[in-house]
């Protein structure tokens, strides 16, 4: 087994700071002091530059790190197919193909249809599914070799990635949304405890191995793959200098390195590449960074402490008031992804249909439900439960279902707190996105009668022009 070098009472001690340059060492001295790469870097390190954009992007852009490790990421076999039985050149430890390698999904075929779809909670993983393999891609848009667009993903997974597994996304970064269960993200530059109401975000390439803590060892909740830029805080303009995620709530990982190196090619990392997987090995751990620099690192965000701001006078604010991070595309205020969410709060508007307005949005708007229920959707069997999902696609018609109008309508309008230990999210995206086979069949999750069940039965409440109406008008 690698030896940890790593006190684990400091395991969960995070740095802070969102878009920061920052710096640890896991061992006094590991960071050469004003060079980047010094001839021999400090205790015989390599010295490695990881790159999140363009060398030669912008300075409020530019998003680099530095890795000082024991040896560098380029030390490992040919990579091959995730299928292929033995990817590697020498001979591979296990050679039958492990649970990350199962994937079926990535390659299915996108469906573009302007149905509104919502899914029962999906599935918990079948014992023996680690975090790759039960990852199942619902919808995307784009194309990752051009690095535009993005993906959505559900996780189920039932077992820890094997202590010899690591996983990177070469299409884009990833941010994970438990929904159940804890995950322990074993990264590159350190540890990440990500528990539901937490998120994390782990930038393109890095390499990282979940383990499933909590839970009763099983974990569920949605990923977002973002091919395009990175995730930033959205402007504040009027609302001023905080608020929202405030920029310190965000929480890095120190450096933290296991020791493991020639005892065979037993560490099999795998790579996402447009969507397929390929499959390596190597002699070394991929987690032997010893030290680190720089502002392209993995972080984690506790959902609780956004702070929720709304109208405390009339109208129904539109929810970029809630967007955690945004993702820009290169139109101003037009997002490749926001992530917005949906948390407890007060609502004091006066003469004010309080819920979500009935809307139709050049934006596509994928929903989640994280914990307790959604003020403009029933819960329970058949609703818009925890673990499940919706979808409104570009254009489509969508608000409260009948009853949730019905209440709103005749609702006293006194301050109200909605959502108590609730949290409902949305990944809202200036893209259309296609749909997957295993979303829309494979899975059978999606809710048949959704549109009729939610709007089927709304009222009209329309008086008309008669008599009675002219009445009300003069009224
Ligand atoms: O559709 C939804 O439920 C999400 C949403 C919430 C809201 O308060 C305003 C607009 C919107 O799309
Ligand atoms: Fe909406």
């Amino acid at each position: 087994m690698p030896v940890t070098a790593f006190d684990v009472k400091e395991k969960y001690r995070y740095l802070n700071g969102f878009d920061s340059y920052l710096e640890s060492e896991a061992v006094h001295g590991a960071l050469p002091i004003g060079h980047n790469s010094p001839q021999k870097p400090p205790l015989g390190l390599y010295a490695e530059k990881l790159s999140g954009t363009a060398f030669t992007a912008p300075r409020h852009e530019n998003k680099q790190s530095w890795l000082y490790r024991i040896l560098p990421s380029c030390t490992h076999a040919p990579f091959a197919p995730a299928t292929s039985p033995s990817p590697s050149l020498s001979p591979s430890p296990s050679p039958s193909p492990s649970p990350s390698e199962q994937h079926d999904d990535d390659a299915d075929e996108l469906h573009y249809i302007p149905n509104q779809l919502r899914w029962d909670p999906f599935d918990h993983a079948p014992a023996g599914t680690d975090f790759v393999a039960g990852l199942h891609r619902l919808a995307a848009a784009g194309d990752p070799t051009l690095k535009q667009g993005l993906a959505v993903f559900v996780y189920a997974c039932s077992a820890s990635m094997a202590p010899d597994a690591a996983f990177y996304s070469a299409d884009g970064d990833l941010l994970l949304v438990p929904q159940e269960g804890a995950l322990d993200v074993r990264t590159e530059f350190g540890w990440l405890l990500v528990r539901p109401m937490e998120i994390c975000v782990i930038p393109r390439g890095v390499r990282f191995r979940v383990e499933v803590v909590g839970g009763g060892g099983s974990a569920r909740g949605y990923a977002l793959e973002l091919w395009q830029g990175h995730f930033a805080l959205p402007e504040l303009g009027p609302i001023g200098s905080n608020g929202l995620a405030n920029a310190r709530d965000f929480m890095a990982p120190r450096a933290c390195f296991d020791e493991d190196v020639g005892a065979g090619r037993r560490y099999r990392v795998t790579a996402k590449f447009n969507q397929e997987l390929f499959v390596t090995t190597q002699v070394h751990t991929p987690f032997d960074v010893v030290a680190w620099h720089g502002g392209y690192y993995p972080y984690k965000y506790d959902l609780g402490r956004f702070n929720t701001i709304g109208s405390i006078s009339f109208d129904h604010p539109d929810p970029s008031i809630f967007t955690v991070l945004s993702a820009p595309s290169d139109r101003p205020g037009t997002a490749v992804a926001d992530f917005v969410i949906f948390p407890p709060r007060w609502l004091v508007g006066e003469n004010t249909f309080r819920p979500p307005w009935y809307h139709r949005n050049t934006m596509s708007e994928f929903m989640g439900l994280i914990q307790g229920g959604y003020d403009a959707k029933k819960g329970g069997k058949g609703g818009f439960e925890p673990g499940g999902a919706s979808l409104h696609n570009v254009m489509s018609g969508h608000g409260p279902d009948a009853d949730s109008y019905e209440g709103a309508r005749n609702a006293e309008l006194k301050p109200a707190k909605v959502g108590g230990g609730s949290c409902a999210f949305m990944f809202e995206s200036c893209l259309m996105v296609g749909v997957t086979d295993w979303a829309l069949k494979r899975c059978r999750k999606v809710q048949e009668d959704y549109s009729e069940h939610s709007w089927g039965e709304l009222k009209v409440h329309w008086k008309g022009t008669g008599e009675a109406a002219r009445g009300h008008l003069l009224e």
